[in-house]
């Protein structure tokens, strides 16, 4: 299980964000997050995902307390827990090509996770500028599929792709659920979207 207990969480100036957040994400089931524009849901997705330290509450990755985020996050907590964010551009360096941006997570089988994702060896030796968002956000979860994570956060993964490309990445984030009991916190303001490919929806409500 991925908890969140009481969390508090916000930015340096200013009114928390999350003012007492309580989550659970068990493994093998998708826990979809929906709530109104600004109401911290990126926000809890960048704790959760264990990039962004709250200003209190607690974290547990099966049980265990996470007490360093971003880079002092224990390498086996930041192995556990996979993110993948709406915008795949500014998640990676324009510079690799996508077969390199793959590779460069722990444990990449690229070929293996090329093949999961739906990425040609064509696709894989183009650079970001060459290829749409859709095809860079199929690099960007096999990157954070890589390691083979117990929990996934996916922040409006799909927000900025169409529809049938929408479809192929939830099944495969489906089908690690369904195979390898991955945890998935799915956030959406897409209440439709979520409905259908999540176990149970919870609403984060605007603390402004
Ligand atoms: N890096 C930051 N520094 C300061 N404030 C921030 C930062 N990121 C977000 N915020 C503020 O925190 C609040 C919650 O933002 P957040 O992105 O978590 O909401 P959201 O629910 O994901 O919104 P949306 O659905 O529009 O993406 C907003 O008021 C936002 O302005």
């Amino acid at each position: 299980m991925l908890t969140g207990k009481n969390l508090v969480a916000g930015y340096r100036r200013g009114e928390p964000v999350l003012d007492g957040v309580d989550v659970e994400v068990p493994g093998g089931a998708v826990v979809g997050l929906a709530g109104p524009s600004g109401c911290g849901k990126s926000t809890l997705a960048k704790v959760l995902g264990l990039l962004h330290r709250p200003w209190s509450g607690r974290i547990e990755v099966d049980g265990t307390e996470v007490t360093g985020f971003r880079h002092r996050t224990p390498r086996h907590q930041r192995l556990a827990v996979g993110i993948v964010f709406q915008h795949p551009r500014p998640a990676v360096d324009p510079r690799l090509t996508l077969r390199e941006i793959v590779a460069e997570a722990a444990g990449a089988d690229v070929p293996a996770l090329a093949e999961e994702v739906g990425l040609t060896a064509e696709l894989l030796s183009r650079r970001p500028h060459e290829v749409s968002d859709g095809q860079l956000q199929r690099a960007c979860l096999a990157r954070a599929l890589a390691p083979r994570p117990d929990y996934l956060v996916c922040d409006e993964m799909t927000a900025m792709l169409d529809a049938s490309t929408t479809a192929a990445l939830v099944r495969v984030v489906d089908r690690r659920v369904r195979e390898r009991g991955t945890g998935v916190l799915a956030i959406s303001h897409d209440e439709e979207l979520l409905r259908h490919c999540a176990d149970h929806v919870v609403h984060l409500n605007a603390s402004i």
